[in-house]
């Protein structure tokens, strides 16, 4: 199926007045890191007016929801927790309602508050990796990190303080074969779309893990099952009336095809229209557009 490209305000318009529900990613859809893109907030406006339902799928573990939502009111955008599904939040529901997370055992977080602070509010008790934040390891460290046989689970997501101690502990237990810990990552995004390009995302910072280990990670996010469920079984909408939109080809656009909805590629994060145009490329988007922001000038249709 062709892509059908979106560049008059005749496309964006039509395009509106298929849909009733949009996904929408964030990081490189609508914002670089708390960089709003051009456009954003006055389509998030036009399309709410319209009464469009707008509901946020990220795979960016960094933040609970309940952050999240304070992070769209500092940019400028209005958001409830139920509106937002992140990786973290994916991870949480997963390890509580299908694993049935064992009280007696703990996690070792490798990432941000987003994960602690979602699996703590599902009851589950979590060790952060955060103390070891700018910890430097020396030679003479390698024999004081122990094993902790109430470890039950690593789980890895986006990490800006990533260093060889927390690897090394994540290892240990990892690597443990009586302990069996579960291996899992919010999200295994190759890259992070930030304002001047992009950066090693999750799914890279965790290589040193996989590689050591020779273990494959669970993984939790957009385009998997987890967050599928997730996403399906705590939001009803009609398939036939709502759009994936993305900036990533492997994550959101395949996501909203797992899903079975049409989708929308912007170019403003990490795919680029050649990638996406590639004869090779198996996963293709419904729509493309250049940014999300252009749809406000569906108003002057
Ligand atoms: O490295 C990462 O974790 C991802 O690049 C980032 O979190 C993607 O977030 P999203 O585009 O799904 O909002
Ligand atoms: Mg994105």
């Amino acid at each position: 199926m062709a892509i059908q490209r979106l560049t008059t305000v005749e496309d964006y318009k039509g395009f509106l007045d298929r849909f009733d529900t949009f996904l929408l990613d964030c990081d490189g859809v609508l914002w670089h890191g708390s960089h709003v893109l051009e456009g954003i907030l006055e389509t998030v406006s036009f399309l709410r007016s319209h009464g469009k339902r707008l509901v946020f799928v990220t795979n960016n573990s960094t933040l609970s929801r309940a952050n999240y939502v304070k992070k769209f009111e500092r940019l400028g955008i209005m958001a409830e927790e139920k509106d937002i599904f992140s990786s973290s939040f994916a991870t949480a529901v997963y390890l509580k309602n299908i694993l049935q997370f064992p009280e007696d055992k703990r996690v070792y977080v490798v990432g941000e508050s987003g994960i602690t602070d979602e699996l703590g509010a599902v009851g589950i008790n979590c060790v952060s990796s955060a103390d070891d934040n700018g910890v430097l390891m020396t030679h003479a460290d390698m024999g004081t990190v122990e094993q902790d046989p109430t470890i039950g689970a690593v789980v890895c997501g986006f990490d800006i303080n990533l260093n060889y101690r927390k690897l090394a502990k994540a290892f240990t237990y990892l690597n443990n074969k009586e302990q069996n810990a579960h291996f899992i990552l919010t999200n295994d995004d190759s890259t992070f779309p930030a304002p001047n390009g992009v950066f090693p995302g999750t799914g890279s910072l965790a290589q040193p893990l996989i590689h050591s280990l020779k273990r494959t990670p669970l993984i939790m996010g957009k385009p998997n099952k987890p967050m599928l469920d997730c996403f399906f079984s705590n939001y009803h909408t009609d398939p036939t009336r709502t759009c994936m939109v993305g900036d990533r080809l492997d994550t959101d656009i395949a996501f909203g095809a797992n899903g079975n909805l049409e989708t929308l590629l912007v170019l403003t994060g990490v795919t680029t229209e050649e990638e996406a145009f590639a004869p090779s490329q198996p996963i293709k988007p419904t729509f493309m557009i250049q940014s999300f922001g252009d749809l406000v000038k569906a108003k002057d249709a």
